[in-house]
């Protein structure tokens, strides 16, 4: 299990984690989610041992991550830009990386295969996505317990996140690997993750399952007679938007209580829509992360820095 455990860490002095709290027990696909420049390379390169942290600690299996050999044998960190040289080929990759990890040479050259790669071809002229597929097929290769992706998706074409994701779902299944995935990308997380976590403004403003985080928001649709003026609309949401008679809105409220609250203001129509995770998202950050959370089933922020 990784157990993150109240680490801050700040360049200079510009904070970039503080406080960070998370477990991420075994065997699960934790997605990290922010915006640019929100920390999420910061506090994998910290989870892997990397960088140190300025408080707090990261254990792994029970032990300090830091510069810590036993945790780097099991744990593989693939950066959003990993290191290679001009002449780099994939084939000399893996010589390279069979220093530091076995890697199972049979996976490393079919899914290579799979994605086409030239083997004895330099690397440096190859695409990014072929660069990432390189990498991606080691990081199956290495078959690590713990597997950390950062911007994972960036560059593949959409057959090579297909069998990018089939891939992490299996070894989840048979390997019983554990992944932390940071993308910004929701759309492709909600399929693949069993849990989030959302870094915003230096903390995890939330965290939980998706499944349980979609449950808990719900969007409506409210028509009125006449133009209205949002600005004197009931605090009721979480986000709102308007189209002239037409108003979206993203809150905790059950269509029950929603019809109660807008009862005086009359709206021809009240219909609720499916809401999709990128919208939950949203409303959560632009709340400053401020939300009433359920409790939930696979990860657990420490208790003092639950928000209930
Ligand atoms: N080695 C470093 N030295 C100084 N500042 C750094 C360093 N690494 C990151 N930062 C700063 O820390 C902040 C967080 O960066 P980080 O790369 O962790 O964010 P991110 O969420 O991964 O961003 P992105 O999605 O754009 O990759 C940024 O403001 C960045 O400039």
């Amino acid at each position: 299990m990784i157990e993150i455990r109240g680490i801050s860490k700040s360049f200079k002095d510009h904070e970039v984690l503080k406080d960070i709290n998370l477990k991420i027990p075994d065997k699960k696909i934790l997605g990290l989610i922010g915006i640019n420049g929100a920390g999420k390379s910061t506090l994998l390169r910290v989870i892997s041992g990397i960088y140190s942290a300025d408080d707090g600690v990261v254990l792994v299996d029970g032990e300090n991550a830091f510069d810590n050999e036993n945790v780097k044998k099991k744990m593989f960190f693939l950066s959003d830009d990993p290191f290679y040289t001009a002449r780099t080929t994939p084939a000399s990759l893996l010589t390279l990386m069979n220093t530091f990890y076995p890697v199972n040479e049979v996976t490393y050259f079919e899914t290579l295969d799979k994605f086409k790669i030239p083997i004895h071809k330099r690397m440096d002229k190859f695409s990014k996505g072929m660069k990432r597929q390189v990498f991606v097929s080691l990081a199956f290769a290495i078959r690590p317990k713990y597997m950390l992706l950062d911007e994972a998706f960036d560059g593949l074409d959409p057959l090579a996140r297909v069998e990018f994701k089939n891939q992490i779902k299996d070894m989840v299944d048979k390997l019983g690997t554990t992944v932390i995935i940071s993308s910004h990308s929701l759309k492709e997380l909600e399929d693949l993750c069993d849990a989030f976590a959302i870094l915003n403004n230096t903390k995890i403003a939330a965290s939980g399952s998706i499944e349980e985080s979609i449950g808990v928001l719900h969007k409506y649709q409210i028509a009125f007679k006449e133009d209205i003026d949002i600005h004197f609309f009931p605090r009721i949401y979480k986000h709102i938007e308007k189209d002239g008679r037409v108003v979206r809105l993203i809150s905790e409220l059950n269509l029950k209580d929603i019809e109660e609250k807008l009862k005086d203001m009359k709206p021809v129509f009240i219909d609720e829509l499916p809401i999709e995770f990128e919208e939950v998202f949203t409303a959560i950050v632009e709340n400053g992360g401020k939300m009433v959370w359920k409790r939930y089933s696979y990860i657990t922020l420490e208790e003092e820095s639950q928000q209930f």
